[in-house]
């Protein structure tokens, strides 16, 4: 993992301008900090919970969020997509305003896996990405800190990117690891762990699991991951008559278990330890392995989109530092400063990013 503290401050130059026109040009300033929409809080499933009704209205509320992680659009959105897009510019759109920002700081950038460097599929077991994107990870880990922050085990979603120069902080930013030859790499550990605050859940997990496997096993379509340190148990692939049903089961098994809580994300209900830990702890661990703890000389860039990410978006907007990229095709409540509609996009996003700090040292280098 390189570190420079090279400055990406000459314009441009040597830009595909293909790539900048696949999405439509939105006029608009850069958000600045606090010029975010006031959104209604967000209802977790812990607000549910406590919140009056009965037990099927709380299992109704719980799904009504889950499939709003996940919506599908309809042609009246277009108008609320305008006005979101104004609020949330694309940023490829805004990449030369990105940069301007970045002017005498260090980009780091923080990827999300599921629905950012790979597409939404039906099996989990499959969400390749493509060996394209993996060149424009592996390029942007030449020039910039890059770590992936994800739900899923960190050796799951190692065995996906397949890339060793990276930080990994799977589980939900529960399971931290630096690169083989980071900074943060003793000598004589192979294993170079930085951080593990739910060991002691372990245990606890794995019962968990076991349980849920044998409680969801009749239902069609159900599956119950083990990400280690956290549980996924996805509703893609179950006909939408029998959710109640396994949104049940799940909290049949999970309310034995006070210490654990459960959250909600893209047809998926995740149970996780009650700690206070979450990506945005993720990123903000890194910042200060990386000794960039109350520094003013960093841009951190993440993109995400899942309402996991929010933890690390809001953690971006709290710092007034820092660039939140929602990847997303629908509007939706978020702490993000700008979108991006796909992974496609992500990867035009990354490749960017490499072609500027490429042409600026190029420049340097010509300079002397
Ligand atoms: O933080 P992430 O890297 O985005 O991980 C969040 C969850 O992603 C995966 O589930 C999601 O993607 C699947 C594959 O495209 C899809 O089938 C599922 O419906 C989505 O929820 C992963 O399987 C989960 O374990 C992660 O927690």
């Amino acid at each position: 993992m390189t570190n420079q503290n090279v400055i990406i401050s000459e314009p441009r130059s040597g830009f595909d301008s293909s790539v900048l026109s696949l999405t439509p040009a939105i006029p608009g300033p850069l958000p600045q900090p606090g010029r975010f929409i006031a959104v209604p809080a967000k209802k977790s499933f812990k607000n549910i919970e406590s919140g009056a009704g009965d037990h099927a209205a709380r299992i109704t509320a719980l799904l009504d969020s889950m499939r709003a992680s996940s919506p599908t659009r309809r042609s009246s959105e277009t108008e609320n997509i305008k006005s979101w897009i104004a609020h949330h510019p694309s940023a490829l759109n805004m990449f030369d305003e990105i940069i301007k920002a970045s002017k005498g700081k260090q980009i780091v950038v923080f990827l999300d896996y599921d629905g950012t460097l790979s597409p939404i599929v039906d099996d989990p077991d499959k969400a390749f990405m493509t060996s394209e994107m993996r060149e424009a990870v592996r390029d942007t880990a030449k020039y910039f800190p890059t770590a992936i922050v994800s739900g899923r085990c960190r050796a799951k979603v190692f065995n996906f990117v397949k890339l060793s120069e990276l930080y990994y902080a799977g589980s939900h930013g529960m399971d931290i690891k630096a690169p083989a030859r980071g900074r943060n790499y003793r000598k004589g550990n192979n294993q170079a762990v930085l951080c593990q605050p739910a060991r002691e859940y372990l245990p606890m997990i794995d019962e968990v699991y076991k349980s849920l496997v044998e409680k969801t096993k009749s239902i069609p379509g159900a599956k119950v991951e083990n990400n280690k340190f956290c549980l996924s148990v996805h509703f893609r692939r179950v006909d939408e008559k029998r959710w109640t049903e396994l949104a049940e089961q799940v909290k049949l098994v999970t309310k034995k278990y006070p210490r654990l809580r459960l959250t909600q994300g893209r047809k998926v209900l995740e149970i996780r330890p009650s700690i206070k830990w979450d990506k945005g702890n993720a990123l903000e661990f890194l910042l200060e392995s990386l000794g960039y703890a109350n520094s003013n000389d960093v841009l951190p860039i993440y993109i995400g989109d899942d309402r996991t990410d929010e933890d690390a978006f809001k953690i971006l907007r709290n710092r007034g530092q820092g660039c939140g990229i929602l990847v997303s095709k629908s509007p939706k409540e978020t702490n993000a400063s700008y979108s991006l509609q796909e992974p496609l996009e992500v990867m035009y996003f990354l490749n960017l990013l490499v072609e500027g700090k490429r042409s600026s040292l190029q420049q340097r280098f010509q300079r002397k």
